[in-house]
């Protein structure tokens, strides 16, 4: 699946776009950050007590009193940094929480909007991984490491004045060390960043691997080919692996620099430092405070380097999770939604036309089409001839790229798209089923009439469909099923699809092939009832069997994405030698020549 890449944001942009999420939450993390900047200062103060205990004992003044008091106090500021932390944790961790689920709503409910067309395009794993391991880094980073970046930031500029305070000279050297670590940041930042967004991506093209092999466990098995799901699989995570690496040598690259350069000029500064007090330019006291400094210092300069990796890599995971949501959905409501006068379920395709995103030429080719109110239109075609796609375009799934689709006489595009999708109910082809009871399942766009009870709508709807198996199931239509659930066969899953949409009670019913995994005593038990249903109901139901055609009052034939025939079967099979070579009803079988144009055309 091709990678979706947004042109990279600067670091201002990316986080910027944070702060109306955080804008509720800022007292706590301001509190949060206050916390942890005090108990850096306090850590900061233990020094100067050092410094104190120290000038005091070698000055020999009141040794024992000083020891005790320089212990209590030492004690009592460790005691109040460690209350401190806790402090900052529990401000901090529930309102980063808070907006990791935020937006992560907010990423699903855009999903949710999004069209058809972009799902067809992205991998499900980079959506997973976009909004499970993504968000989780974000919360991370807001949870410690936005604090801790500025915390320690300002811990170094307040170590910083310390140690000016106790030698100017040592502290210069100190911070000409920090020279090449900053020019050094700047390579670093590049080069990890792209590093983060390739282990990201690459770990959503992982996980969209992993929920395919598992989707499609029993063709791999039955094809035995797992061996060779498996060597793809480790290819993939071998990849993951080497970026997962380089990443990692980046960052140990950088830090090894970030933790050597201080300490070397630690090591010049020692030096410098011992000759000053031996020259009674510095005293004990201050040496000693400027060490003490130095050294809780430089954990803070290595958090920095690890916390600013942690800030690229989040950086990216944000980036990542803009691209989601700023991706356009094209399938909106009107300024002005309209609502048909008479609702009678009259759709009249005129000049439609659709090209999918990707592809060169037409599916559906200027396409005309009319169902009358109550009709059953049963639409007949060869494999391939853009039938499903056609049906797509009603509920606005799609969006015909030509033409108007009109439901009582008001173009789709004019409707609410929820109204639009209320009036208009769809059984696709391949029977998706949601891990949840079969009366959720059934029931999803249930609309029962007034007066009418949801039970009667369920168990009507599985009457209809000859679903009734479901009393059978363990829990009866509280069974819960779905991937979490009991598996069902293929028929049944599509006789609860049929059910789901027969529950919806729409004006416009649109079925893809709904009896095709059905046995034929089933098929005619469904196909019975299902005519008095859709008596009154407008359809547009997709056949390939004789049987389905028996439903509908008349059949449009398709072919090259146009509508070639309107008629009844009797007709068009009298009529249309291409009807009669798609239906299989043929009274003359097609010569070879015949099969081969037919077969090379659909
Ligand atoms: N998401 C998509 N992106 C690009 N092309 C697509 C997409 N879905 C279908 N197509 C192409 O559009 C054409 C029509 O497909 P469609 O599923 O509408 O045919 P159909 O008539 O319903 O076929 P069948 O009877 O086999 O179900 C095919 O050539 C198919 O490859």
């Amino acid at each position: 699946m091709a990678q979706q890449h947004a042109p990279s944001a600067s670091m201002a942009e990316t986080f910027g776009r944070l702060i109306p999420h955080l804008r509720p939450i800022m007292p706590r993390l301001i509190l949060g950050a206050f916390c942890a900047l005090l108990a850096s200062v306090v850590a900061l103060t233990i020094p100067q007590v050092l410094r104190w205990l120290v000038n005091t004992v070698l000055a020999g003044d009141s040794v024992a009193s000083a020891i005790w008091l320089g212990v209590v106090i030492v004690a009592l500021l460790g005691a109040f940094e460690a209350l401190l932390v806790w402090l900052r944790r529990v401000f901090v961790i529930s309102p980063s929480a808070r907006i990791e689920t935020s937006l992560r709503l907010n990423l699903f409910r855009h999903l949710q909007q999004l069209p058809v067309a972009f799902h067809d395009q992205w991998g499900s794993g980079q959506l997973l991984s976009r909004s499970m391991a993504d968000l989780s880094l974000l919360r991370r980073w807001m949870a410690f490491g936005v604090i801790m970046l500025v915390v320690s930031s300002l811990t170094v500029l307040v170590g910083l004045a310390f140690m000016f305070s106790s030698s100017w000279i040592l502290a210069l050297i100190y911070v000409a060390g920090a020279i090449p670590i900053t020019w050094r940041a700047f390579k670093f930042r590049t080069v990890f960043r792209d590093a983060s967004r390739l282990s990201q991506d690459q770990a959503g093209d992982l996980a969209t691997t992993v929920e395919e092999s598992v989707h499609g466990i029993r063709v791999i098995k039955a094809f035995g080919r797992g061996r060779e799901a498996l060597t793809g699989f480790h290819a993939q995570a071998q990849k993951l692996r080497a970026t997962e690496i380089h990443k990692a040598r980046t960052l140990a690259g950088f830090l090894a620099l970030v933790v050597a350069l201080p300490e070397v000029t630690l090591g010049i500064g020692l030096f410098t430092g011992l000759w000053l007090t031996a020259t009674d330019a510095l005293s004990v006291g201050d040496l000693a405070a400027f060490f003490a400094t130095a050294a809780f210092l430089a954990n803070h300069v290595e958090g920095i380097g690890m916390l600013l990796g942690m800030t690229l890599t989040t950086k990216t995971a944000l980036d990542r999770h803009y691209e989601v949501l700023d991706a356009p959905t094209s399938i909106t409501d009107p300024e002005h939604p309209r609502t048909p006068e008479r609702p009678a379920g009259h759709l009249e395709l005129r000049d439609v036309s659709f090209t999918y995103p990707d592809a060169s030429s037409p599916v559906v080719d200027h396409l005309d089409l009319d169902i009358r109110p109550g009709e059953t239109m049963a639409l007949v075609g060869g494999t391939g001839c853009g039938k499903s796609t056609l049906l797509h375009l009603i509920p606005r799934l799609y969006e015909a790229t030509g033409g108007s689709v009109r439901l009582d006489g008001v173009d789709v595009r004019e409707y609410d798209v929820a109204a639009l999708r209320t009036a208009v109910a769809v059984a696709f082809e391949d029977s998706i089923l949601f891990s949840s009871s079969v009366r959720d399942n059934v029931l999803l766009g249930a609309q029962p009439a007034p007066g009418q009870e949801l039970d009667d709508v369920l168990s009507e709807a599985l009457h209809t469909a000859a679903a009734d198996f479901v009393h059978e199931l363990p829990d009866g239509v509280d069974t819960l099923i779905g991937e979490e659930g009991l598996s069902l066969s293929g028929g049944q899953r599509q006789r609860l699809a049929l059910a789901r949409a027969i529950a919806a009670k729409p004006r416009f019913l649109v079925l893809d092939d709904p009896l095709s995994a059905l046995d034929v005593r089933t098929e005619e038990a469904v196909t019975q009832r299902l005519r008095t249903v859709l008596a009154g109901t407008s359809t547009l139901i997709v056949a390939h069997r004789p049987s389905t055609v028996m439903l509908a009052d008349r059949v449009a034939v398709m072919r090259d994405g146009r509508i070639q025939d309107v008629g009844t079967h009797a007709e068009l099979l009298a009529r249309n030698p291409h009807y009669r070579y798609v239906i299989s009803a043929g009274d003359e079988p097609p010569s070879v020549e015949e099969v081969l144009t037919e077969g090379g055309r659909a």
